[in-house]
């Protein structure tokens, strides 16, 4: 458990894949405790790109507790026709907070999908049922992999089981991740029976139903990140206890939780701090955005490490 301006209750470790919990922890608890938690983080600014079916966000944050100020510049496109290119690309800048200095700019798509899957873990280890074997991942990109990687480090599943909307891609996942994964036919099959369940897709209506999911299991909703954009139905949103990351951000840009009504019941930085509980009885969600003090601190860290060893 954190304590606003402090440190996690968690070891540090030196699991490379791992070292991002711990900073991540706190800035969740610090960004849920108002100003005193010396988070500053404007609601990110979204440009469309209505002619090609992208975005440009802008996300800047300062850490007073880092003190650390850093903006993220990330794209990301639907449907894309080269799939060589990545759907979401993003860089980070780094600055002297003292002087306003670009200190670094730094490959931000590598933090973005190492630090979304991080924080989804946080979110499972507080929110997952106490038994839980069963992993499921709806999508096969870069988040699925990223995932997949943390969340077969820091759990143990018997069984992991992933769905995408080509097969192909699917099959191509199982192949390419150290370890097993099951692939299944249809999203109904993979969700059915599992305790935790990861959507990382980019689907702009539901993929995953309420009827088809295990009583008490927890899920990460990631994707569906404009209000108009859904993963989920409204089932599986309004009979399950609702956590996100930020509350603003949920109710200006989740589709999942605008459009379905769903009550918020706390932030996952509110979870971190012990100010409201984990209701891992339950069936729960987290509705992830992304936050930008998430880049900042995982720039920070990208940065100490570079400049230690040069
Ligand atoms: N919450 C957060 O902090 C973040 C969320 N995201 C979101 O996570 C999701 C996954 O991102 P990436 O893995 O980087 O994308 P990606 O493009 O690498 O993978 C997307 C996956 O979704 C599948 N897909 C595409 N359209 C679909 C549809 N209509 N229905 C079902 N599946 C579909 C694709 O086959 C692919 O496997 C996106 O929605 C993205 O915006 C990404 C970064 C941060
Ligand atoms: O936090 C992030 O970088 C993003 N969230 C949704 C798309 C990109």
């Amino acid at each position: 458990m954190a304590e606003p301006n402090g440190r996690t209750g968690l070891n540090r470790t030196t699991e490379p894949k791992l070292l991002l919990i711990p900073p991540l922890e706190t800035a969740l608890a610090n960004f849920s405790s108002g100003p005193e938690g010396g988070v500053v983080q404007p609601l990110r600014t979204v440009v469309p790109v209505e002619k090609y079916n992208g975005f440009l966000g802008v996300m800047p944050a300062y850490s007073a507790v880092d003190d650390a100020l850093t903006t993220k510049l990330v794209t990301f496109y639907e449907n894309m026709k080269d799939t060589s290119v990545p759907s979401h690309q993003a860089t980070v800048f780094l600055f002297d907070p003292r002087n306003g200095t670009l200190k670094a700019v730094i490959d931000g798509t590598v933090i973005t999908a190492k630090r979304t899957a991080a924080v989804s873990a946080i979110a499972t280890k507080f929110l997952k049922p106490a038994v839980a074997d069963v992993l499921c991942i709806l999508g096969a990109g870069v988040q699925a992999h990223s995932h997949y990687e943390i969340f077969t480090e820091l759990f143990s599943f018997k069984e992991v089981k992933i769905w995408n909307r080509s097969r192909e891609k699917a099959e191509t996942f199982a192949q390419s991740v150290k370890g097993p994964a099951q692939v299944c036919s249809s999203a109904q099959e993979a969700v059915t029976g599992a305790d935790v369940i990861i959507t990382v897709t980019m689907a702009t209506t539901p993929i995953l139903f309420g009827s088809w999911v295990k009583s008490g299991a927890h899920i990460n909703a990631v994707g569906a990140s404009r209000p108009d954009w859904r993963e989920l139905d409204d089932d599986v949103m309004r009979n399950s206890v609702l956590y996100v990351d930020s509350r603003e951000a949920a109710l200006t840009e989740s589709g999942d939780v605008i459009l379905s009504g769903a009550e918020i019941f706390a932030e996952l930085g509110e979870v971190v701090k012990g100010t409201k509980p984990a209701l891992s009885e339950k069936t729960t969600v987290f509705k992830s955005l992304g936050m930008a003090i998430e880049d900042t601190v995982a720039a920070k860290l990208v940065f100490d490490s570079w400049s230690s060893s040069n």
